[in-house]
């Protein structure tokens, strides 16, 4: 297992206790969806943090609530120690320069009727700095960075492919000079040969510009091409946070077993390594949180106390967060010999 360096540098990002409820039912209910439930992460700068999980599990809720697109009910969001959390205004709209969002879908976040490159240019614009020739240069710079031809800058958005719509956005990311790039699934609608090539330059952009990713995305094998450290989300909660290379080497809590056992990205030698765990059932209801672990009523190791306790989320080594109570202090896992649950037909 390669332990990264032990982080001396201030993060750039510091998540701490984040909750994001949403009210449904109308004024005069107290029906919540707990979608995102003390939530706590730091990103050191210049590196790639993943969150994975399955549909529903609060992903894109965190990316939203700190890129202030979502209000969030509690928590901090420290960038480089200021918690933009609780910025108003124009200082929030200074602030958010620094930070960027790429959604899944380059389609639907680009004007249909709006040339390439006046896209990229626009982003420059409404930041007003330099001169309007100044602005038209610098667009052309970032045009190219993404690895966008010349002879491309008056398209129309329908006239590029999927992939090159994504680098169209990359570009108008990153003429705010970001230090935090956000991306939700950024690749995930893009075929695989293609998803690689945005992959390879968003690593290219990371190295020349020193970019910080929070990367989200349902694929493990893209996460674990791109990120530094990895948090596994379930029901709105992290149970499990861990460098790259000691999460997928040495998965601890069962739904991060659970995930890797099943996945299509890794090659059959990868999963045989691991027993298949089987899951039943859907998560519980956001709306209704049961009172014990969020995952006990699926894991096939629940004891009583899954059901009745809530495990925190603890620091077990040097590196290595995890949710559960069948994991213990010295991180071995107690429910490893309990075979009866667990296939090897992987
Ligand atoms: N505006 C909203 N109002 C009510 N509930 C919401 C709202 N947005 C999200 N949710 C709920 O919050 C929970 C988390 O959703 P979220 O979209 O963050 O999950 P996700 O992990 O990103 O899923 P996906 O991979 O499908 O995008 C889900 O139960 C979802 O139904």
């Amino acid at each position: 297992m390669n332990a990264p360096a032990p982080q001396t540098a201030p993060p750039l990002l510091d998540v701490q206790g984040l909750h994001v409820h949403f009210n449904t039912g109308g004024w005069r209910s107290r029906a919540q969806v707990h979608a995102v439930d003390d939530v706590s992460f730091a990103i050191a700068r210049g590196t790639t943090f993943g969150l994975v999980g399955e549909s529903g599990s609060g992903k894109s809720t965190t990316a939203l609530a700190i890129m202030r697109l979502l209000q969030h009910s509690a928590g901090e969001i420290r960038l480089d120690g200021t918690d933009i959390g609780r910025l108003r205004g124009t200082a929030l709209r200074s602030a958010r320069r620094r930070f960027q969002m790429v959604f899944q879908d380059p389609f639907a976040s680009l004007n249909p009727r709006k040339r390439a490159i006046d896209t990229v240019r626009e982003a420059l614009d409404l930041m007003a700095v330099g001169t309007p020739d100044g602005r038209a240069a610098q667009a052309a710079a970032l045009f190219a960075q993404v690895g966008l031809r010349a002879e491309q800058r008056n398209l129309f958005p329908h006239q590029f492919s999927g992939g090159q719509r994504q680098r169209i956005v990359l570009a108008r990311a990153l003429a705010a000079h970001p230090e935090l790039v956000v991306c939700d699934e950024p690749v995930s609608a893009l075929d695989v040969a293609i998803q690689a090539q945005i992959l390879n330059l968003m690593k290219r952009l990371q190295r020349e510009l020193g970019l910080t990713y929070l990367f989200i995305s349902h694929d493990l094998g893209v996460i674990r091409h791109l990120c530094d450290e990895v948090a596994v989300m379930y029901l709105g909660r992290i149970v499990e946070r861990a460098p790259r290379e000691t999460l997928f080497e040495r998965p601890l809590h069962p739904y991060t077993r659970a995930l890797w056992s099943a996945a299509p990205s890794f090659d059959s030698r990868e999963r045989g390594r691991e027993r298949r765990i089987r899951l039943n059932g859907d998560p519980p209801s956001p709306l209704d949180l049961p009172p014990g672990c969020g995952f006990a009523a699926r894991c096939p190791f629940a004891n009583a106390r899954c059901h009745a306790e809530r495990p925190a989320l603890r620091r077990l080594t040097a590196h290595q967060h995890v949710a559960c109570h069948r994991v213990d202090d010295d991180a071995r896992a107690h429910y490893e010999n309990d075979t009866a649950a667990c296939t090897n037909s992987a």
